[in-house]
């Protein structure tokens, strides 16, 4: 079994390159679902000061690889030779995933400056997003202080974010295609990239 882990600062571009494994049919797990849905199960409001409270709280009650640990189970039932992991954010995490998956666990970087993330943030217009650049500084500090940049460090391989998204589309798809290509079962669904562009 294969476990790709995407990693990166802020809106450097991981949801991009999940979308990008989904539609290859790859099964794509997103640790931040993990936090969204306990953010709901506590009847909290799913924006960024409340997200970072979870966060914080789950991983000081349940260690700094909690997140991680709920998702090993997810990645298992999905029974893929090949499952991407979305939004590792500590080196906790990584090495959480290193003891479970060993070998078969590849960790992506994805990397763009602050002004590009930025500028890309502005456009997104999620909820739980930042509408200033210190803002977005802040995030970046915080997710910092959870072990963001060992995690980076730690990385197999880095993709560069800081072009086009037709460039970015071709250069996950290629990564992806490598790891697909040394997988002895295929996914089931694995489909062209052309139109990804167009959603
Ligand atoms: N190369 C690119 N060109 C233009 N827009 C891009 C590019 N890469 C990503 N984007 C856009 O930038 C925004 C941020 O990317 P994305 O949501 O994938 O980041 P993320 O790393 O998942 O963020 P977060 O850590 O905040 O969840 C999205 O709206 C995405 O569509």
């Amino acid at each position: 079994m294969k476990i790709i882990a995407f990693v990166g600062m802020p809106a450097s571009g991981k949801s991009e390159a999940s979308r990008i494994a989904a539609e290859m049919g790859i099964p794509v797990i997103i640790m931040g679902d993990v936090i969204r849905k306990e953010v709901l199960k506590r009847g909290l409001e799913p924006n960024d000061s409340n997200t970072g409270m979870v966060a914080t709280d789950l991983r000081k009650c349940e260690g700094m690889d909690a997140v991680a640990r709920r998702c090993i189970s997810q990645i298992r039932e999905t029974g893929s030779e090949l499952v991407v992991v979305d939004g590792v954010r500590g080196i906790a995490e990584v090495e959480c995933f290193r003891k479970e998956f060993g070998k078969g666990f590849i960790l992506i970087s994805i990397y763009a400056p602050i002004e590009v993330r930025f500028s890309r943030v502005q456009k997104r217009g999620r909820s739980d997003d930042m509408n200033s650049i210190e803002g977005l500084r802040q995030r970046d500090e915080r997710e910092l202080s959870w072990g963001m940049g060992e995690a980076i460090n730690a990385s197999n391989v880095e993709i560069e974010n800081n072009f086009t998204l037709e460039t970015f589309i071709k250069d996950v798809t290629e990564v992806l295609r490598n790891y697909l290509g040394s997988c002895s079962a295929m996914p089931k669904n694995h489909n062209s990239t052309e139109n990804l562009l167009e959603q």
